[in-house]
């Protein structure tokens, strides 16, 4: 446990302007799609943070060769495509607590076949992993636990995929479904190959992410609703050449919403109106609550129209930055409730009970359920000590309570250990205090 913090001092305006960095969802995926890839590729914006660190190790240490660039418009980094085969057959690799990192390399090593292990931080080994295990060990893999049942690490060993039909629960975690829709290729040498999704599909935008990826690198996907999902026999990842990876749409949300609480306006710079992320969609939770948004191709702007109107709504769509929403549900003129939201249970932290926790400390009544949170906002925002739990969104969303304050002139809000927003977003809290005015 660190003692580090971070003291906020409240402000009554927030203004200006932010250039956002790489988006984790492309970047770790765009990684992968380059690796496995036939040709060079170079990848303009790469996300520089925990969750990528941790990707580009695991494919130094499975012999992926990569090199980064400093240039006058940015980094590149240049990845040589191994076309499916992987130079080492053994590797341990350390995947942090990324998701987007564990769950689709998992499924390459399963189908790719060979020695590896996989393993995390102590949070990694709670998250689930076993609905894509089961999906791929059902098809022929052979992949086996090494700790609980059902969670990594994992060893993986050689296995040969014998069937055409996979099926994927996709209740859990969409990155079980994205995992195998990126290997999918893989195992489609001679013959198709059929994902089918059983019973609810949670967070399809970030299906929408990966079906885009890997049709820039070549793959045709034929989809059948969200059911099911083909990819015909003989198709191989090509090098796009350059890729350029948007600005993170989850990162926007922070910034917007300081836009929406706070006067504003508060632009993002990076991600706009032809994002291909689902989390642009955030903006529409905004507007709802009463802020004006603005869009370019490659920027966003909010702004407030006085005090923010409560929402109930559905957030399955868009679950990381609906966390924003919970905060900013604090800054409402009534009781807003965030619906369909199971997943924030699984993911860096018990999500609910965390910002339950913690939007009490400043003075909120909250109600939580399995798969909703209702936010009823105090009259003044207390000053409050938040913890949060090594969760990058707790700490960035927190960050939102020292706005708006007007009312509480002189009070400080304290953040406790504020580099765990390494794990997307490094330099967070500089970029906050550029807004807070
Ligand atoms: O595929 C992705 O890039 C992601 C999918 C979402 O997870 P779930 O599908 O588990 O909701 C999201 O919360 C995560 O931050 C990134
Ligand atoms: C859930 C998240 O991460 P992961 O990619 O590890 O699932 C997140 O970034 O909010």
């Amino acid at each position: 446990m660190t003692h580090e913090y971070i003291d906020l001092a409240t402000v009554a305006h927030a203004e200006g302007a932010v250039r956002l960095p790489g988006s984790k969802s492309i970047s770790n995926r765009v990684l992968l799609l380059a690796a496995l890839s036939q040709g060079d590729v170079q990848i303009v914006d790469l996300l520089a943070s925990d969750d990528t660190a941790v990707m580009l190790a695991a494919l130094r240490s499975l012999g992926v060769e990569w090199r980064e660039e400093q240039t006058a418009s940015g980094t590149i980094h240049h990845v040589k495509g191994v076309a499916g085969v992987l130079p080492n057959a053994q590797a341990d690799l350390f995947m942090g607590n990324a998701g987007t990192a564990i769950r689709p390399l998992t499924a390459a090593l399963a189908v790719i076949g060979g020695d590896y292990t996989l393993h995390g931080v102590p949070r990694m080994h709670e998250r689930p992993i076993g609905d894509l295990v089961d999906a791929l060990n059902a098809a022929g893999t052979n992949v086996e636990y090494t700790g609980n049942p059902g969670f990594p690490p994992l060893h993986i060993k050689q296995g040969k995929i014998h069937a055409r039909r996979l099926s994927v629960r996709g209740n859990v975690s969409s990155q079980f479904l994205t995992a195998l829709l990126m290997v999918a290729p893989l195992m489609a040498r001679e013959h198709a190959i059929t994902i089918e999704v059983e019973g609810e599909l949670i967070s399809k935008p970030y299906i929408e992410i990966t079906l885009n990826l890997i049709r820039r690198f070549g793959v045709q996907v034929e989809q059948d609703g969200w059911a099911s999902f083909t990819v015909q026999p003989g198709q191989v990842y090509q090098s796009p050449g350059v890729i350029h990876v948007e600005g993170d749409a989850s990162s926007a949300s922070y910034f917007l919403a300081a836009g929406a609480i706070a006067g504003g306006p508060v632009r993002v710079e990076g991600v706009g109106k032809d994002s291909i992320q689902g989390d642009v969609r955030f903006v529409g939770a905004l507007e709802q609550m009463g802020a004006t948004i603005t869009m370019g191709d490659n920027w966003i702007e909010a702004r407030s129209n006085g005090v923010l109107k409560a929402i109930d709504a559905d957030f399955n769509h868009i679950p990381d930055a609906a966390m924003t929403i919970a905060v900013a549900a604090l800054y409402a003129d009534g009781t807003s409730t965030l619906r369909n939201i199971a997943s924030w249970r699984v993911k860096e932290t018990d999500r609910i009970a965390a910002m339950a926790t913690e939007l009490r400390k400043v003075g909120a009544i909250v109600e939580e359920g399995p798969d909703y949170i209702r936010v009823t906002p105090p009259a003044v925002i207390a000053p409050a000590t938040i913890d949060t739990y090594d969760d990058h969104r707790m700490a960035m969303c927190f960050s939102l309570v020292s706005l708006d304050g007007a009312a509480r002139k002189g009070s400080v809000m304290r953040i406790n250990d504020p580099k765990c927003v390494a794990k997307t977003f490094p330099e967070y809290f500089a970029a906050f205090a550029s807004i807070a005015k």
